[in-house]
């Protein structure tokens, strides 16, 4: 079946909403919610379908959009590949064009919806931010609670609480200080053998505990948070989107301090993988806010990061 590249877009304004519009009941998907957008046409770039899908469905001018992310999907009549766009800019009064009914949602309502199959992953991207701090190691407590407090001024909201010098009965008393102070004010992800039992608080697995639970599958999870896991190859992310986690990261990309030896993927050969993945990807090793557009343009949700984010 020939794959159908559709030009889709997650559109936020200024108050942090996303717009979703229903399909029409008799269309392919019908009755269901949709990310607006449509069939790219032949010869015609990404951003120009994306902006002519936006003015014909909803009668707006697109000023500023970036990929968010890229998924393909077979559908037992039709494959498509759904090409996100994330538009923060536009002119215009968002309204369905088509007849369609539109509403704008909170990101952490858009559960509350039904959308196509194929959406799964486009609505954990829209909930998802730009960047994700991995806390060093760092034996001082205290400055550690100053780098978190100086992280939420820096506007970053997901951390994953690693602390690899401390053994687990010390990780444990450590994650009750720091959700009791903290609590809210971050989406937590936790390490460690077990998923965390915090409501909302997500769980982080290695590589190794990919390839450990890829052949038993996972543990019943009470929590709500988040589930990521580490990937540093196709294998790694075949087996995380197969059991199902919400996010990954990819490392290295890039040389680093404390591995400058190491080569890193590069960035072609990271687009590649992203590219062969339907999760959000964060990439890691090397990243510093800099290089956002250029993880944006690799197809990632953005970049991971543990001195280059603290
Ligand atoms: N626009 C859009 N299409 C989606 C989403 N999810 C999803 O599976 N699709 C599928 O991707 C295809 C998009 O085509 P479309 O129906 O929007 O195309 P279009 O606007 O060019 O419409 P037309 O075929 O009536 O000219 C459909 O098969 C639809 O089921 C989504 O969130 N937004
Ligand atoms: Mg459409």
């Amino acid at each position: 079946m020939k794959r159908i590249h559709v030009m889709a877009a997650v559109i936020r304004n200024a108050a942090g909403q996303i717009l979703i519009a229903k399909r029409p009941d008799d269309a392919h998907q019908g009755g269901l919610w949709e990310f607006p957008g449509g069939k790219l046409e032949t010869d015609e770039d990404r951003a120009t379908g994306l902006r002519r899908e936006l003015l014909e469905e909803l009668g707006i001018s697109v000023t500023q959009a970036r990929p968010l992310i890229d998924i393909r999907h077979d559908y037992p009549d039709k494959s498509v590949r759904l090409d996100v766009w994330l538009v923060t800019g536009f002119n215009g009064e968002a309204h369905g064009a088509e007849g369609q009914p539109v509403c704008w949602v909170a990101p952490s309502e858009l559960g509350n919806y039904s959308f196509p199959a194929a959406n799964a992953p486009i609505v954990q991207a829209a909930q998802l931010p730009e960047r994700y701090l991995i806390t060093p190691d760092m034996a001082d407590e205290g400055a550690l609670f100053a780098g978190l407090e100086q992280t939420l001024e820096n506007g970053i909201r997901l951390v994953q609480l690693r602390q690899t010098q401390l053994a687990e009965r010390e990780y444990r008393a450590l994650t009750e200080r720091v959700l009791a102070r903290f609590g809210e004010r971050f989406d937590w992800l936790l390490k460690g053998n077990e998923p965390p039992e915090y409501p909302g608080v997500g769980w982080h697995l290695t590589a190794r505990q990919l390839h450990e639970l890829g052949s038993h599958g996972l543990p019943p999870r009470s929590s709500t948070g988040w589930l990521a896991a580490s990937c540093h190859n196709a294998e790694e992310l075949s087996l995380a989107q197969q059991l199902g986690v919400d996010f990954v990261t990819l490392s290295p990309v890039l040389p680093t301090p404390s591995h400058p030896d190491a080569a890193g993927l590069g960035w072609e050969a990271a687009q590649a993988l992203i590219g062969s993945i339907n999760k959000p990807v964060y990439l890691l090793g090397g990243m510093s806010p800099e290089r956002l557009s250029e993880a944006f343009d690799a197809g990632a949700q953005g970049i991971a990061g543990i001195r280059g984010l603290f």
